[in-house]
């Protein structure tokens, strides 16, 4: 019986007397040994099994060492061949250390100096495969923070750290750019699955057939191409996760293909035949309504099922607005740091304009058009100027017609600074509208707009507060419950600074 790491060592060599030697020394080391006495066992065990240390007589019937090493050398990347010769053909075991073999031994040789061999090909073996789990681990670090404080966003935080450590299969649903690839690298990374890989797949970029091959691999001459074995996405996921973005546009076949790698835990390559065993979680997203695709036919039920054992909903960022300034604060920052552009602020009419736009492509739409404005900005300041064209006109829209009452009042900055404390506070159209008509400044001439309007109600009530508070910053805050940084903000852009004390 084989143990799961039992490092496997295949002995092929016509005397048996060196076969029955080397099983004998290396079984003893805790390793399983396939021995055999020709080339053409020894190429049928290395096709149908994982080998990590194949030690092969260069002269052996069949087909000898030294072929059947270049041969099966494509296909193995993970075995390292040590190869047996006599005295008279070290010129030919040093062609073969050319071609890759891991190292050459001569007879008559001692059996110390083969068992020492062995264990440095397993060491190594086991420090590139170390080395590459590290490289992608550093590919799939989670690498980007997930902000928001909206109630939503709380309760996905909450739900990412309660099923991040579970294993358990899960589905993220959102729109586009809401997030969820960050989201499966946040439950991979606090998984006890962190050490292993995260592998991506995005099941709607390729074909049906390269998708297929992707996912699960393929033998040498699988198909018309196929000149080596590759192994599939989902096997180097193994001891890891695998993320299957867009998974509603996977094809039905591979449905269930794919349904069958999770219920029996293993695959089978194209052309493969020998299965091998994986253990994944799966981590799947979609921005389809998958129930409707499984109601439609289009989504097999089960695997819907599989998949979504917890499930984790991303809202539009239109439905989560009180994000739109944390988030935006945090691209500034970044993409200032990024352009080495020192501190950057927002305006607050150009915040107001962030928090009133639709933003169909949500927080990746957000997250570009904040890097635009950066690069933009000449100034410490990012104006409305800074946004595109559509911003404009719609502000331009506002001024001569009905469309203007589109803009959302909290726009002002005013929820910015809250925002940030965690509060929220939202001066609603209604209430904007009745300190309009309060103010005799509205009575007379023509009209300002709202966002005018409010700005000046703002400004004159920071300039009352602060001159109550003597110009004490602080108190005026937490007077208006805003924070102190907000109103710090607020004062500069109303040119209020000099009424600080
Ligand atoms: N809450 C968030 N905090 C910070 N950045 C975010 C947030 N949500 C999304 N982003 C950023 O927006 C961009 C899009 O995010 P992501 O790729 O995770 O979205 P998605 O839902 O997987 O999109 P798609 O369905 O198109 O693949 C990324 O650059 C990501 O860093």
């Amino acid at each position: 019986m084989s143990l799961p790491c039992q490092p496997h060592i295949l002995v092929a060599d016509d005397e048996a007397s060196i076969r029955r030697l080397l099983q004998t020394v290396l079984e003893a080391r805790g390793y399983r040994v396939t021995v055999v006495e020709d080339g053409l066992q020894a190429a049928a065990c290395l096709e149908r099994e994982k080998v990590d240390v194949a030690i092969l007589d260069i002269r052996m019937p069949g087909e000898n060492g030294l072929d059947l090493f270049r041969r099966m050398k494509p296909d193995c990347q993970e075995t390292a061949f040590i190869l047996i010769t006599a005295y008279g053909t070290v010129r030919t075991a040093i062609e073969a250390m050319k071609a890759g073999a891991f190292d050459y031994v001569t007879k008559p040789f001692l059996v110390d100096e083969v068992e020492v061999m062995v264990e440095r090909a397993l060491e190594v073996g086991r420090l590139t495969r170390e080395l590459d789990r590290l490289k992608r681990k550093v590919d799939g670090q989670p690498g980007e923070q997930l902000i928001g404080q909206s109630p939503a966003m709380q309760k996905v935080f909450k739900v990412v750290g309660r099923v991040a450590p579970a294993d358990a299969a899960v589905l993220i649903q959102g729109e586009s750019g809401t997030g969820k690839e960050i989201v499966a690298g946040l439950l991979h990374h606090y998984s006890l699955r962190r050490e292993g890989p995260l592998i991506k797949v995005n099941c709607a970029a390729l074909p049906e057939g390269l998708l297929e091959s992707e996912l699960f691999g393929y033998e040498r001459g699988a198909f018309t191409g196929a000149a080596r074995s590759k192994p599939g996405k989902l096997e180097m996921a193994h001891m890891g996760t695998v993320f299957l973005d867009e998974v509603g546009d996977l094809p039905l076949s591979l449905q269930a293909k794919l349904l069958r790698v999770l219920q029996e835990k293993e695959i089978d390559r194209l052309g493969g035949v020998r299965t091998i065993p994986v253990d994944i979680r799966v981590v799947a997203a979609t921005n389809r309504n998958l129930m409707e695709a499984v109601h439609s036919g289009q989504f097999r039920e089960d695997l819907f099922y599989r998949l979504n054992v917890v499930n984790i909903i991303l809202p539009p960022l239109r439905d989560r607005a009180g994000d739109i300034p944390l988030l935006a604060e945090f691209f500034v920052q970044k993409y200032a740091a990024r352009m080495n552009k020192g501190t950057l602020l927002l305006a607050p009419e150009t915040l107001a304009l962030l928090e009133s736009h639709h933003w169909p492509g949500n927080v990746r739409e957000l997250e570009n058009t904040i890097e635009r404005a950066v690069i933009l900005a000449s100034g410490p300041v990012i104006r409305p100027e800074h946004l595109p064209d559509e911003f404009l006109e719609y502000m331009e829209g506002r001024e001569g017609g009905p469309g203007g009452g589109r803009i959302r009042t909290s726009g002002t900055g005013g929820e910015r600074g809250n925002a940030a404390a965690g509060r929220t506070v939202h001066h609603t159209d209604e209430a904007a509208g009745r300190a309009a008509c309060d103010s005799p400044c509205f009575r007379e001439g023509p009209l300002p707009t709202l966002r005018q309007a409010i700005q000046q109600v703002e400004r004159q009530l920071i300039a009352e507060a602060l001159r109550r508070t003597g110009g004490n910053k602080s108190r005026t805050a937490r007077i208006l419950d805003i924070s102190r940084r907000a109103l710090q903000y607020k004062m500069e852009a109303y040119g209020l600074e000099k009424c600080s004390g």
